[in-house]
């Protein structure tokens, strides 16, 4: 999830990636699950978010088997005609932000990111108050056809369950390595997390003269508290980290690439980062999926600095996005929405009709 980058001219694919030694860590959760060691994983934790705000985990419990199947359906949808696939074009989601956008439907540097994907999120009903009240962002999900891929339905929710559920778990983590209390985030703001799911398609494929692509996604952080991202064996994935400019996060068999976002750098006073990240074009001659789910803040709180951490100095001039997060006023909603909407101009624009005819 990403807004505008500031991507500069210089900034080529492959320029200053450090193809050094250099790795983020590889948190065990196993041992933090069983309740055998939380304090190391809890200081494994702490210098991850300090150093990198990114980090590996392995010991998820997330079953191979899931992702393999989340993998072949969604490779599956992608193979499908483009006529076939927009049937469900994001624009029939409404403010609901669901469904498919194909390659160049999504801006960031205000050029075309070298991507198609689908958008997901916590499935509710038609009768849902939330839906009823057309709140932003929250609805059912719109899924191709089950004649055409079959149990894909399932499939996303079963994930979308079962990694939110490891989101309550590094989120007790990232807790404890603040030196609060273990459900500090649950009972402030994730008993209802906001949960956003994509799956993205970067294709390998020459990009057409005259097209002005020079990423699969360009620099960016993300929203909200943590993002939780599958990726195939394809790689491309590219971190800046403080002093070592650009690494890159290859895949790692049986991880999840973990982040931090906007929001846990406004809680901690900018200790734990939101670090920037982007996608290298897919030049490898096969399609590569990846699978962020966004762990985030109910969208009705306002999210506020830990008690006893100082607020955060403005770093504005040094972010992507040349905004103060420690200063924001507002809900979490209202700061998802407004960046967006830079993203997806649409979406501002279905959720100024919906609040329009609300007001009729
Ligand atoms: O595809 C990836 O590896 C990362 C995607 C990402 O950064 C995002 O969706 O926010
Ligand atoms: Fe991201």
């Amino acid at each position: 999830m990403y807004s505008s980058s500031s991507s500069p001219d210089k900034d080529e694919n492959d320029l200053k990636v450090s193809e050094s030694t250099y790795k983020l860590p590889i948190i065990d959760l196993k041992s933090f699950k069983s309740g055998e060691d939380r304090e190391k994983v809890a200081k494994e934790i702490n210098d991850a978010c300090k150093r990198h705000g990114f980090f590996y985990i392995a010991g998820h419990g997330i079953e191979e088997e899931l992702i393999d199947r989340l993998d072949s359906v969604s490779r599956q949808f992608f193979a499908l005609d483009e006529q076939e696939k927009l049937k469900i074009r994001m624009e029939l989601g409404g403010s609901a932000w669901r469904g498919y956008f194909p390659l160049g439907g999504e801006l960031t540097s205000n050029r075309p990111d070298w991507k198609e994907g689908l958008y997901f999120g916590t499935e509710l009903q038609d009768t849902h108050p939330l839906v009823v009240s057309k709140t932003p962002v929250h609805g059912r999900n719109l899924f191709p056809d089950e004649s055409m891929v079959p149990t894909m339905s399932q499939i996303v929710l079963e994930y979308i369950e079962k990694v939110t559920q490891l989101g309550h778990v590094v989120m007790e983590a990232i807790a404890l390595s603040l030196g609060v209390p273990s459900d500090y985030f649950y009972s402030l703001y994730t008993q209802d997390p906001l949960i956003l799911f994509r799956i993205f398609n970067y294709r390998s494929q020459v990009i057409p003269d005259g097209m002005d692509v020079r990423w699969g996604v360009g620099e960016h952080t993300d929203y909200g508290l943590l993002t939780i991202l599958y990726q195939d064996d394809i790689g491309g994935l590219q971190v800046k980290v403080g002093g070592e400019g650009w690494i890159k996060a290859p895949p790692i068999k049986n991880t999840f690439v973990c982040n931090i976002g906007d929001m846990l750098d406004r809680m901690t006073g900018g200790l734990y980062k939101s670090t920037p990240h982007r996608v290298a074009l897919n030049t490898s001659g096969r399609h590569r999926l990846s699978f962020p789910l966004f762990f985030d803040p109910n969208f009705f709180t306002q999210v506020q600095p830990i008690d006893g951490i100082s607020i955060g100095q403005d770093d504005s001039h040094q972010r992507w996005d040349k905004s103060n997060v420690h200063e924001f006023q507002g809900t979490y909603g209202d700061y998802l929405i407004n960046k967006v909407s830079q993203v997806f101009p649409q979406l501002k624009q279905n959720i100024n009709n919906t609040q329009q005819q609300r007001s009729e």
